[in-house]
């Protein structure tokens, strides 16, 4: 297998675990996630409908008539539009039963780094409202303390008539040098599914060594909520105790690690 390949399949690992181990005939309501990890959720989900084929397996049946699907970005929306499953919106269903997503790096704590695909904001409220929010995630993700193996920065939306500012706080508050994220195919910056900016802020591993003249410290809690706190930030890309459960598929491709909240 070429190590291209090898990703892809731990990502998929980890998405079928996470739906075989948290989906069942009493799930209604289903948050999808946004990024390419979550294209095997979506995957996994059509299997266990009888809807997509499974290779050589007997699978529980889902009843996914009768589930609805909640988007967290374009990406998301789409893949539920075009796989003929029925979609909902936040606003009609405030309660969600459970969330599957990605991240681009998850710690011992299951706090996260997500929004490398600047669906971050979405991504948030969604989970916020979940009764349970589970990450998947391919080997690369796992590090011992965030901003170790993601470090092109923290994703941090903000309305773009305040980017200037946000981008000289970010500064004073130890990030040397904030990116705002250009587009690839567009000239200038990228537009959320919100209509933002994303800057992308690396403050080096968040390992709580440094103490801040306000009593923070560089911990991803701490750092998450002085970054939230200035002027034109809509939504920081850290997940702070949020996720339940983390599936990470193993670099093998048949192995699926898992971390869990109070294990
Ligand atoms: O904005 C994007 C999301 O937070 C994604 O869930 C995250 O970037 C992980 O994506 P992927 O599964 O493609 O690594």
């Amino acid at each position: 297998m070429t190590s291209k390949s090898v990703l892809t399949n731990s990502k998929r690992l980890a998405a079928y675990k996470a739906v075989d181990n948290h989906l069942d005939s009493s799930t209604r309501i289903v948050g999808i996630g946004s990024g390419s990890t979550v294209v095997f959720v979506i995957e996994r989900i059509l299997q266990r409908g009888g809807l997509k084929e499974a290779e050589n397996e007997k699978l529980k049946k889902l009843d996914v008539n009768n589930c609805v699907f909640i988007p967290t970005s374009f990406q998301s929306r789409q893949l539920i539009v075009d796989n003929g499953l029925n979609l909902g919106d936040v606003d009609q269903y405030p309660v969600i039963d459970i969330t599957i997503d990605g991240a681009d790096e998850v710690d011992d704590n299951l706090n996260a780094i997500k929004g490398g695909g600047a669906c971050h904001l979405r991504e948030k409220v969604v989970a916020e409202i979940s009764k349970k929010f589970i990450i998947v995630a391919d080997y690369t993700k796992e590090s011992k303390v965030l901003g170790e193996k993601w470090t092109q920065g923290v994703p941090i939306e903000v309305i773009p008539f305040c980017y200037t500012l946000v981008l000289s706080s970010l500064k004073k508050l130890g990030c040397p040098s904030p990116n705002l994220r250009m587009a690839k195919a567009k000239a200038g910056p990228i537009i959320t599914d919100n209509g933002n900016f994303v800057i992308d802020a690396h403050f080096g591993p968040l390992d709580g060594t440094k103490l801040f003249d306000n009593g923070n410290r560089n911990t991803p809690g701490d750092m998450m909520k002085q970054i939230k706190l200035l002027t034109g930030v809509v939504e920081v890309g850290l997940f702070i105790d949020m996720a339940e459960i983390v599936y990470i598929g193993c670099e093998d491709g048949i192995n699926v690690k898992h971390i869990k909240k109070g294990e």
